[in-house]
């Protein structure tokens, strides 16, 4: 019986010492939060990386807060932490480039006439003042056939020329100033040739497009001239190809397609040292495919005295005209070549029937009578002058304004 009681006694005990340990735990958990010491550090939202002006410490005087007061922090892409981007950003576009509108080519060399002014002075003014003289000897004759063949006249045209206002001068006996101008504009402009089609033939007649080639030796401004002559056309409402056939210049096909851009028209080219002909053939190709109102062709600079390149060049004639004949093939001389120029053009026009002339440069020379010579030499016109670098520097030739542009005001 004491047994009995004894266990009664401890197990009334135990029981009640597992309920104080519950009641205990419970009101553990109840308790509310106990405030934290001071040594326990305080979460708080990383410090951002400091900048340029920003304060180097957080005030002392801020309260400092629990962690149930902190917000948790904002996660802020830190310079190491790696950034996740939800869709990768496509690669920035290159910006399409801007079409521009060349400039009306009525009138240019007009508007252009000052380029000619080292022309104007050694050749306009030099026969103005030297016809003004009171006495016109042989020496002063000399005089200005020295003028005219130093402006790479040429020696036929000069002889002719002085012939002419020989005569007229001593027609005309006492002169004015006026009236020397006036002659002289004539004389000079019978010698260019007031009457030659210059016109650069960009239109077949057939269903095919009008086919222009640009030969020439090296550096005479082939690229810049075809690239010209594409913002001519687009000026001029038409659509053009161009055929970067000159595959010998690294950066020529490039140049080439940078002109077109401008002002939106397509360029064919072929890889660096490939077969100009072929580049051509599907220049030509597109062209037709495309509809498109004119190709230009863009071909390697060449000298003259290498045979195998001007085998190549008759190539590339030969391999377009299976599409079309050709309509025009320009010739590109540098006018500050002077005389060697032609013997350039006669080369040329054996291998590739030069069909027109381009007078590059002439606003960097003394020598605009090479226009006159070369058209002598050739039998082919002056068709374009080029009179600067910039994109609408290239001007169709116009006799008139181009003596007047030589004699001045
Ligand atoms: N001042 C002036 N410079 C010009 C004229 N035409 C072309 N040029 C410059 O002449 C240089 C040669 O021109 P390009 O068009 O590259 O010559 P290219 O004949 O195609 O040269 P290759 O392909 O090497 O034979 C460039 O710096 C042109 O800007 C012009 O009328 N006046």
């Amino acid at each position: 019986m004491e047994i009995v009681i004894l266990a009664v006694v401890i197990a009334v005990v135990m029981v009640g010492a597992i309920g104080g340990l519950v009641v205990g735990s419970r009101k553990k958990k109840q308790l509310p939060p106990a405030k934290a010491p001071s040594s326990t550090p305080t979460i708080t939202r990383p410090p951002a990386e400091p900048h340029v002006g920003d304060e180097a410490e957080t005030p002392h005087d801020e309260p400092r807060r629990t962690i149930e007061e902190v917000d948790l922090p904002v996660a802020e892409p830190s310079a190491s932490a790696p950034v996740v981007v939800d869709e990768p950003e496509a690669p920035e576009a290159p910006p399409a480039p801007e079409i521009e509108t060349p400039e009306p080519t009525a009138g240019r060399l007009v508007r252009l006439r000052a380029r000619l002014s080292r022309s104007q002075n050694a050749l306009g003014k030099g026969l103005l003042t030297l016809l003004s003289r009171e006495h016109l000897d042989e020496d002063t004759w000399e005089e200005i056939e020295d003028t005219l063949l130093t402006a790479d006249v040429g020696v036929a045209p000069t002889q002719e020329l002085v012939e002419r206002l020989r005569e007229r001068v001593r027609v005309l006996g006492t002169r004015t100033p006026e009236e020397l101008r006036a002659l002289l504009r004539e004389e000079l402009l019978a010698l260019v040739g007031p009457d030659l089609d210059r016109a650069v033939k960009t239109e077949s007649g057939l269903e095919t497009p009008g086919i222009v080639m640009v030969v020439g030796v090296n550096g005479t401004g082939k690229t810049t001239t075809t690239g010209k002559l594409a913002r001519v056309l687009v000026a001029d409402g038409r659509s053009v190809v161009l055929g970067a056939a000159d595959t010998f210049r690294a950066a020529a096909a490039d140049q080439l397609q940078t002109w077109g851009e401008r002002v939106g028209a397509r360029t064919v080219r072929g890889p660096e040292g490939g077969d100009p002909a072929s580049i051509a053939f599907d220049a030509v190709k597109e062209g037709i495919a495309d509809g498109a109102d004119v190709v230009l062709i863009d071909t390697a600079g060449r000298l003259h005295t290498k045979a195998g390149l001007m085998d190549e060049l008759g190539k590339v004639k030969r391999v377009v005209e299976k599409h079309a004949p050709l309509d025009e093939v320009l010739l590109v001389l540098d006018a500050t070549t002077g005389q060697n120029g032609l013997v350039q053009a006669r080369v040329f026009a054996e291998v590739v029937d030069v069909t027109g002339i381009v007078l590059t440069k002439l606003d960097g020379t003394a020598k605009g009578g090479i226009v006159v010579a070369v058209q002598r030499e050739l039998g082919v016109p002056v068709k374009l002058v080029g009179l600067g670098e910039g994109a609408d520097d290239l001007a169709p030739f116009e006799p008139e304004a181009f003596v007047d542009a030589l004699i001045g005001d």
